[in-house]
């Protein structure tokens, strides 16, 4: 049940992870995912390509099922790593997935993810984003090679999982798990507390 509020919510999202992690807040909620493309300025920081793309997201939704998401609030989110000035999204292929777990191992980086509300019946709209420090254990080429082979890095931004597969190449973390897994779930309730809609 949404708690004080009668608008639905809706998730601008293909990601399992992202259902799973908004099912875990008891909430009601419908999905519908967004087809944007995901291409911004290469000047860009890393905060303004993970708010935008969220932002890319929900509004994708908004206007593609206009007549759908009436007194709605649309969520779109959007994760990235960034290593240095590097920004990884999810890799093309096999061989950039093995390119980016080699920048990446033996180093620290970091995960943001973003999430944006748009409210249909008011317009109103924010974004906003976590981020977490991910420091990775120095992995050897045959290991990077089977750990892409095992296919869990290829929809997953940096080519990794810290939820699969992916935490036995993870030293420790800084921050919030559930940024890096793809939904700051904290961040989440407060945004849409925001909205009038009370988590707990
Ligand atoms: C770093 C990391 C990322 N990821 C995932 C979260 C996101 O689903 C994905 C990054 O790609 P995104 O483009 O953020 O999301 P998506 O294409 O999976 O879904 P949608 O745009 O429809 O919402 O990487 C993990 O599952 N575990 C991790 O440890």
């Amino acid at each position: 049940m949404n708690r004080e509020s009668t608008r639905r919510l809706i998730l601008a999202s293909a990601s399992p992870r992202r259902k799973e992690l908004m099912t875990s807040l008891q909430l009601e909620f419908e999905v519908l995912p967004s087809d944007t493309d995901e291409l911004v300025p290469e000047d860009w920081s890393p905060e303004q390509v993970v708010k935008e793309l969220a932002l890319r997201k929900a509004t994708a939704v908004q206007y593609h099922y206009i007549t759908e998401v009436t007194d709605s609030i649309i969520i779109g989110s959007d994760t990235i790593v960034v290593l240095d000035k590097r920004i990884f999204g999810k890799p093309r292929d096999h061989d950039e997935a093995v390119a980016m777990l080699d920048a990446l191992q033996g180093r620290s980086h970091y995960v943001y993810t973003s999430v944006a509300c748009i409210d249909t019946s008011t317009g109103v709209t924010r974004v906003e984003y976590r981020r977490t420090l991910v420091h990775m254990k120095p992995l050897t080429p045959s290991k990077i090679q089977s750990y892409v082979l095992s296919g869990e890095p290829a929809d997953k931004a940096g080519a990794y999982a810290i939820q699969g597969l992916g935490s036995t190449l993870i030293d420790k973390i800084e921050g919030c798990y559930f940024t890096v897994v793809g939904l700051p779930v904290s961040l989440l309730s407060d945004m849409l507390e925001q909205f009038g809609v009370q988590i707990i």
